[in-house]
């Protein structure tokens, strides 16, 4: 059986295989609340037979969100319209995941195909931004935001927190802190965007401190038995990636010791001028290895994971725990279906579709195919 497709267990979770459908943000909601396009969306991924399926960045406030059309964890509404989306991927046997995060200076941005670039000042869909320091990202999002206070700190630590335990109670499982990709928690632990001179910034303990302290606050209304777990930038690709990476691995220690179950090791995104090797297939996922090793947790990974021999590599050789693979999803919602068949799975279509399809998948074959059973 390829490693791909053996279970992976996490605290009290099993997953059904070793993949995962990372978060993919649909754009599609209004005042964060999702609608028909994501309970559609998430349950045809969910039929698939990835083993965990993580919904897409959801905003703990609405400042926090990136777009308008982004989802939002910070009311009852939100959470009641996000149950059926849980419960609908886990009647599949996938495991309902939620990724929960804040934008920070990367928020109050326009759609992708609406131009991707921070909403103009004076347009009314947009809103201020908040950071570590007032310091703007640049390229199409160069709005400044403002220098958070210790009281934005603590209500957005606070945010995170009640977003949650609003996730936990709408029924989620796997809860994913959006640490990653340049938004507010990344932007705390950089330099690059983290020039604040209390206790929030300078040393590495200070950049690491609202990290540590929104995991920590975090597990204490998590579910013990339920996998926490962050999406965390551990590469810049800057040209000091060696010496990022040695900080990284320090603050996923120290994480894990604040009770985080699993990274989700991604690119920090913090500088629009980090030169990311895309040409390179897997090419995160050595670099997951070593947090891995050295940080003595289990991992995921991602990022142009390109077909079915490389995903197995990735596990059967120890690099990661999970593979995570998001456009081919996009554009073959039944992946797992194939890369069962490309990896020689006994019955494919009975280790990953529901039994509506797999039936038929796996009888009534053209000749030369697998017979009739
Ligand atoms: C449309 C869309 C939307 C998102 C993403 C990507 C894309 C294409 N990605 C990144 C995604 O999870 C994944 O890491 C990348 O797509 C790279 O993996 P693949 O090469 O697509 O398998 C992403 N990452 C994340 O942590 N939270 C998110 O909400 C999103 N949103
Ligand atoms: C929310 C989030 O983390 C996402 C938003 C969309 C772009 N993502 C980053 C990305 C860059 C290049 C290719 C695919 C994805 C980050």
């Amino acid at each position: 059986m390829p490693r791909l497709f053996s279970p992976f267990q996490l605290k009290s979770v099993t997953l059904r295989n070793r993949i995962a459908v990372p978060p993919m943000c649909q754009y599609s909601a209004v005042d964060g609340v999702p609608n028909a396009w994501h309970l559609a969306h998430y349950t045809g991924l969910a039929r698939g037979g990835a083993g965990l399926v993580i919904v897409e960045a959801t905003g703990v406030s609405p400042e926090g969100r990136i777009t308008p059309g982004c989802l939002g964890l910070w009311n009852d509404a939100q959470a009641d319209a996000l149950a059926p989306i849980a419960a609908a991927i886990a009647g599949t046997g996938a495991v309902p995941g939620i990724q929960i995060g804040h934008a920070g200076r990367k928020a109050s941005a326009n759609l992708p195909w609406e131009g991707d670039d921070h909403i103009a000042e004076d347009d009314a869909r947009g809103w201020p931004t908040l950071a570590p320091s007032a310091i703007a990202f640049g390229g199409g999002l160069s709005k400044l935001p403002r220098e958070m206070t210790l009281d934005d700190i603590k209500r957005v630590q606070a945010d995170f927190v009640a977003a949650a335990e609003r996730a936990r109670d709408a029924g989620f499982k796997w809860l994913e802190l959006h640490f990653a990709h340049g938004y507010l928690a990344q932007s705390f632990f950089s330099a690059y965007s983290n020039q604040r001179d209390d206790q929030y910034g300078g040393s590495f303990d200070n950049r690491a401190r609202f990290l540590l302290e929104t995991v920590a606050a975090v597990r204490a209304v998590w579910p013990a038995e339920l996998p926490l777990t962050a999406r965390m930038g551990v590469i810049e690709y800057d040209g000091h990636d060696e010496e990022t990476l040695a900080e990284s691995i320090e603050l996923v220690k120290q994480m894990r010791e604040q009770g985080l179950d699993l990274l989700n090791v991604s690119i920090n995104f913090v500088i629009p001028t980090g030169v990311v090797p895309w040409g390179t297939p897997s090419f995160l996922a050595p670099i997951a290895q070593r947090v891995r090793n050295e940080a003595g947790i289990a991992v995921a990974v991602g990022w142009c994971v390109d077909g079915a021999e490389a995903a197995e590599a990735i596990v059967a050789q120890q690099q990661s725990d999970l593979v995570m693979i998001g456009r081919a999803h996009l554009a073959n919602p039944h992946y797992p279906y194939q890369l069962a068949q490309e990896l020689g799975v006994e019955n494919p279509a009975w280790a990953t579709l529901p039994a509506p399809y797999a039936h038929w998948l796996a009888r009534y074959r053209g000749p030369g195919r697998a017979s009739a059973q």
